[in-house]
């Protein structure tokens, strides 16, 4: 059967397809058309098509999305294919110059209209779940349909040429073929649009903009058609759907939505088990799945195994039912992200990138740009992260710029340009995908100024050695160059600024690029046609110097400038030299003499303090935070992580469990702690996941050193050998006086909670003592303050120690790489 959501995805592919194959075969047959007027004219009119393609949805699209609220979307989506299907056609019979520029311009018009009409249909169509997915496929529909569209383009020409040398009669340029197949395929969307269901009941009528909460984030009940009959989970495996990704909740849900998996293997054993997260002191349950010979079973245990006269059990309940009126617990499986509570429907991935997407937010694009390079100004980084990100991209752009005429110079005509736009833009894919996986343990902002370099010398080389198969290979090396660059930039800027000043900087990236492009377009092919072509004799050797060539080589010599402002400005400035670093990551060692030991990409913050100091609550606003910002996060706590620390946990809060020794107290603490470690906290710290512990080591010093009075040398000693000495990156400590913090909790209840007031005075004591000892370590807060304030003091102390960003949301971020089609 034929979805709605089917429907719509194959639409997308042949207008996307068809957008990029429609851009090539109109700069190649400019070129043709003009061959015969001079070298300038030929520059002009290749760059002319290009233009006249691109401009109109960067200069009018905010204007086209208030035009087509007003419109039947459905329509507009089957009229602008259906118009662009003609244009296309019209091209090729005509075989006019003249008409081919009022024609680039008419199908940019179309576009302009079909997209918003487009992004407003998405909502109606899809359900919340799915939302996400179709983020995604936008993209991979977006940018996979460059390289897809060269490739076709080239076939196209090659078969063309093939067919004027069987059948002379039918010696039509070769570009006229691809024309032809591209308006058929406007043609297929058009019939294929005409299928998708029109405006539902209710809604017809209605302006786009109202019914399509895709702009507006509107909070109205989910109206999809398949969202009401289709439990959530049953509509989640569809093609290219990523599990991973599912399980990721989507941008600023809730904590309790995520849960993490871990692996344990035992002998002859896996158990994969989901931990409950610590949000605001909720417990959840939690399923384990034992995969033994050949059985797969899941059981529903309690988070606490304590027995039910363990006071400690309680506490996760007694947690929950105070913070039950905020967050209502969840017990549903993690993809169910649809209907969250607390969240306004269809709130998800989609309309988080629709925040920032072109056209919407740059309202007045001048005010945006100029906020931008205001900003810019603010922080070296940010400046150099998008002198370098601009920088390198618009230098590739030249590439596609003057390409057409490069390639006529080396012979390669239309199959030649449409393998050199193939090889940029397959490259930037490749880049984008491959960049926060590649050279893990390099500086990211190293890696980001190097891969601006290495895709101005391969432009350099392009321009500097005309040849057809190298030029391929140097720009598809560019592309890479770029992609990662994009990605890498991306991911920093995020990490680097936050709110609204984010979507700004962001929405000037997405201006800037967009203008930058048309420049080179322009620009690029007009310099080409003034520098003209030349033959330089030196004795007995002949060297081209071709216009394109000279303008590819200023454009790597600006890229390598670029690159070299820019690292100054992003580099942190570690003493340890690039190539130093850059060969000891290849070969595969730490770098660096000091770092001896096992490097771990991840970050280790623990929250320390007395009862009810809020450990668990804060625990999960960072928690929240961070996941927002991109991280994979792991929050758990102390004791009783771990299938043995769950036992151990019930003995240790029984308060039937009288008379236990002190020694015994501080061992049992330390066995839990190993196994913590070495379950959940390394395993995470080494896949490069930021590790949010309630409770660590201090505890154990404070409570049985300070509190029970061991020698707190003497338990330092146990706990490094059980930890392998496994400090914290950043412990928070909350500060409150016990009564304080146990009045919170409503009075004591577990063992250790009944303990005297002076008992826990000296626990207090200890903790601060401890702080005092390490301050560059410790961030020490007065936690009797405001919740909020609490959590905006540990964010401003947790932001700089962050690990570069690996975003995981990679194809949220990739969709800030500037669309030249739409
Ligand atoms: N800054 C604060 N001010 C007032 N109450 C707070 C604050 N932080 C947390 N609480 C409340 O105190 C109680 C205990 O907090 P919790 O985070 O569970 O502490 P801990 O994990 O340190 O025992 C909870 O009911 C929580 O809502
Ligand atoms: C980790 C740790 C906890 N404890 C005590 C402190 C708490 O009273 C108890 C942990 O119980 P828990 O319910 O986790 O308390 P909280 O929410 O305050 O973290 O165990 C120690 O005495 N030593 C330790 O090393």
């Amino acid at each position: 059967m034929i979805t709605p959501f089917r429907r719509l995805w194959v639409s997308l592919s042949l207008s996307s397809l068809g957008d990029w194959l429609g851009l090539l075969a109109l700069m190649s047959l400019a070129a043709i058309l003009t061959r015969d007027s001079g070298s300038f004219a030929q520059y002009a009119a290749v760059s002319g098509a290009a233009v006249l393609k691109l401009a109109p949805p960067i200069l009018f699209s905010p204007f086209a999305g208030l035009l087509v609220d007003r419109v039947d979307r459905r329509l507009t989506m089957v009229a602008g294919d259906a118009l662009r299907a003609l244009l296309y056609i019209s091209v090729p019979l005509v075989g006019r110059i003249d008409w081919l520029l009022v024609a680039a311009f008419l199908t940019a018009i179309a576009t302009l209209f079909w997209s918003p009409a487009k992004d407003a249909i998405v909502p109606d169509l899809v359900p919340q779940a799915k939302l996400r997915q179709v983020d995604r496929i936008g993209l991979v529909t977006g940018y996979g349909a460059a390289p897809v569209a060269a490739a076709v383009f080239a076939l196209l020409a090659s078969v063309s040429a093939l067919l004027a040398g069987l059948f002379p009669p039918l010696d039509t340029p070769a570009a006229d073929l691809a024309l032809y197949a591209n308006g058929v395929a406007f043609l297929a969307a058009a019939a294929v649009d005409w299928g998708l269901p029109g405006p539902k009941p209710g809604v017809a009528g209605q302006p786009a903009g109202s019914g399509g909460p895709l702009p507006t984030g509107g909070t109205e009940p989910p109206t999809t058609p398949q969202a009401p009959t289709t439990p959530p989970t049953a509509d989640l495996p569809a093609p290219g759907d990523d599990e991973k990704t599912e399980q990721i909740a989507p941008l600023g849900s809730s904590d309790d939505e995520r849960t993490e998996q871990i692996n344990h293997l035992g002998a002859g054993e896996e158990t994969t088990e989901e931990i409950p997260h610590l949000d605001a002191g909720e417990e959840t349950t939690e399923r384990v799945a034992h995969l033994g010979a050949g059985e797969e079973t899941t059981e529903r245990i309690p988070t606490s195994e304590a027995p039910p006269q363990a006071e400690g059990a309680d506490r996760g309940q007694r947690k929950q039912e105070a913070s039950a009126p905020r967050t209502p617990p969840s017990h549903g499986p993690p993809s169910s992200v649809s209907g969250q509570p607390g969240q306004p429907p269809r709130q998800g991935a989609a309309s988080a990138r629709t925040a920032v997407a072109p056209g919407r937010v740059p309202e007045n694009m001048l005010r945006t740009f100029w906020d931008g390079v205001r900003f810019a100004g603010i922080t070296p980084l940010v400046r150099g992260l998008l002198l370098g990100m601009l920088g390198a991209f618009a230098t590739s752009v030249v590439v596609i710029g003057v390409g057409r005429v490069f390639v006529d110079r080396l012979g390669g005509g239309n199959a030649g340009f449409g393998v050199l736009f193939a090889a940029v833009s397959a490259g930037m894919a490749l880049g984008v995908f491959v960049g926060p996986r590649v050279l893990r343990s390099f500086s990211r902002r190293r890696l980001f100024g190097l891969s601006v370099a290495v895709s101005g010398a391969a432009l350099l080389l392009t321009g500097l050695i005309p040849n057809m198969v190298l030029a391929a290979v140097l720009t598809s090396i560019a592309g890479v160059g770029v992609g990662i660059a994009w990605i890498i930039g991306m991911g920093l800027l995020a990490q680097e600024i936050e709110g609204e000043l984010r979507e700004r900087t962001l929405a000037f990236l997405h201006t800037a690029a967009r203008v930058l492009l048309l420049v080179a377009l322009t620009v690029a092919p007009l310099v080409a046609g003034l520098i003209g072509d030349h033959r330089l004799d030196v004795r007995d050797l002949g060297y081209d110097v071709l216009g394109t060539g000279v303008v590819l080589v200023l454009a790597g010599l600006t890229a390598l400038l670029l690159a070299v402002l820019s690292y100054r400005q992003v580099d942190e400035g570690s003493e340890v030299p690039l190539l130093t670093e850059l060969i000891a990551v290849l070969r595969g060692v730490p770098v660096g003499p000091e770092k001896e030991d096992e490097t771990l990409p991840g970050t280790f913050i623990v929250l320390e303090g007395g009862e009810g100091a809020g450990k668990s609550t804060q625990a999960g606003q960072l928690a929240v935070w961070l996941r927002d910002e991109g991280f994979e996060v792991v929050t758990t706590r102390e004791p009783g992580s771990t299938k043995l620390g769950m036992r151990l946990r019930a003995l240790l809060l029984d308060k039937e469990q009288t008379g236990m020794s002190p020694r015994a107290e501080a061992l049992l603490y330390a066995a839990d702690r190993a196994d913590h470690v070495a379950q959940v906290i390394l395993p995470a710290l080494r896949r490069g996941a930021i590790v949010i512990s309630d409770r660590y080591m201090d505890s154990t010093l404070a409570y049985q050193g300070a509190g029970r009075e061991l020698s707190v040398e003497e338990i330092r000693r146990i706990n490094e050998w059980a930890t392998d000495a496994l400090v914290p990156d950043l412990t928070v400590l909350l500060d409150v006086p016990p009564a304080a913090g146990l009045a919170r909790l409503g009075g004591a209840t577990d063992r250790i909670e009944s303990e005297s007031e002076e008992f826990h005075d000296r626990v207090r004591a200890g903790f601060r003592q401890l702080a005092e000892g390490e301050p560059e370590r410790y961030l020490v807060v007065d936690a009797r303050g405001a919740q909020e304030e609490i959590t905006r003091e540990i964010q401003r102390r947790v932001r700089p120690i962050l690990p570069d960003p690996v975003p995981q949301d990679a194809e949220a971020i990739t969709g800030m790489m500037p669309i030249i089609k739409e």
